[in-house]
């Protein structure tokens, strides 16, 4: 009670404006430990890299105040058009405010159900999917496209400014050797931002067992959900990474989705590129690796190969009708997830699209339409 006769009025915060609450002190939290870190930074890339970080906490600051807003506003029109409390059916329930979803976002409902249900060999469904064979796969993830977009950027700023367009739609980011030999560890911190997006270190290791082993372990500190190695390099030396990086998934790149028949015959490799991939992979899993890196095409003959517990990741995957660039063994991404793979690494076509937050959007929606069909 407060003084005096008056009973003190409790006020609930609307749901769309405590999230914006709630969303603002922890952004205000990062945004003053970076600042403080950026004030300390001794070179000009650490510099960079956190000022790309605070670009993108910038950006998401943003978003989050223009969804708020929106369902404020959503929320009014509702209250206008809804008939008095008096006249709703008992069983109606309290009006509630729904969140507003950013543009090309899939409606709620849709989100709340499993993206990937798919298919070995695309015939019978499989009871797993993709994102089953992740131990730590949790709800939320579900409601994300399995895509890792490839953040092949030339500096920090443009990836970190991809990263946030297209992380409310896809599990998961992957960094390659562009930006990791440009920045370094700080690259992951800032692409990965406050937002759980996972992060996909593509390293393709390869060297002898001892030098990769110091290699994973020393990248295993920056706890990337997964790490490459490319599978030639030995089954002693996938060993090693594998022992070197315990809480990461190690996946062994069979042979690189830009290898046709004849670029395998000039290597000196006889017999088909299916073969020489499925022995890859055989002898990465016998190593220890949980994930396989291979094009769409040979997904089923790996799967085969391997089992059902082991994570099948598909670069290669261009829409129907676009170019292939560099790439030589390529699929779209519904024929990927129809052969039964797990993630599904997209770049150029998300990221040189005119908005590659739509674009993967759009693609997360079609996957989705495809695994409810199957
Ligand atoms: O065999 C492989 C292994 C890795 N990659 C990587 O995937 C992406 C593909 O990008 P697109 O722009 O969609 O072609 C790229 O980062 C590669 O380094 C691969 O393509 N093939």
């Amino acid at each position: 009670m407060r003084t005096g006769d008056q009973p003190a009025r409790t006020f609930t915060l609307p749901p769309a404006l405590a999230e914006l609450a709630a969303a603002h002190s922890a952004l205000k939290a990062e945004q003053e430990a970076l600042t403080a870190r950026l004030d300390n930074a001794a070179t000009s890339v650490d510099r960079a890299a956190l000022r790309a970080s605070l670009a993108a906490l910038t950006e998401r600051a943003s978003r989050a105040i223009g969804s708020a807003v929106a369902a404020v506003a959503d929320r009014k029109q509702q209250l206008a058009s809804a008939p008095p409390a008096s006249a709703r059916p008992a069983s109606a329930g309290p009006a509630s405010s729904a969140r507003v979803a950013p543009a090309g976002e899939p409606p709620p409902d849709s989100r709340e159900e499993s993206v990937v249900q798919t298919s070995a060999g695309g015939t019978a469904p499989r009871a797993s999917s993709g994102l089953d064979r992740w131990p730590e796969a949790g709800a939320a993830d579900r409601r994300l496209a399995p895509v890792a977009v490839a953040l092949d950027a030339p500096d920090i700023e443009v990836a970190a400014h991809w990263a946030t367009l297209v992380t409310p739609y896809v599990s998961t980011v992957k960094i390659g050797l562009e930006l990791y030999l440009r920045y370094g560890p700080a690259v992951v911190a800032t692409v990965r931002g406050g937002s759980g997006v996972r992060v996909f270190l593509d390293l393709k290791l390869h060297d002898i067992p001892n030098t990769v082993a110091g290699a994973a372990r020393a990248v295993a500190k920056l706890r990337p959900e997964i790490l490459t190695v490319h599978a030639a390099g030995g089954s002693d030396m996938i060993k090693a990474a594998v022992e070197a990086a315990p809480g990461t998934m190690v996946a062994g790149v069979t042979l690189l989705t830009s290898i046709g028949d004849k670029a395998l015959a000039e290597l000196g490799v006889d017999g088909s590129v299916s073969d020489a991939v499925r022995r890859m992979a055989s002898l990465a899993v016998g190593a220890g690796a949980r994930g396989l890196v291979c094009s769409p095409q040979e997904v089923a003959a790996v799967r085969a190969e391997v089992g059902p517990d082991i994570l099948l990741i598909t670069p290669g995957i261009r829409l129907a009708g676009a170019t292939s660039d560099d790439q030589a063994r390529i699929a779209t991404p519904e024929e990927a997830l129809k052969a039964g793979a797990d993630l599904l690494v997209i770049g150029r076509p998300i990221t040189r699209a005119p908005d590659p937050g739509a674009a993967a959007a759009a693609i997360g929606a079609s996957l989705r339409r495809a695994a409810t069909a199957t």
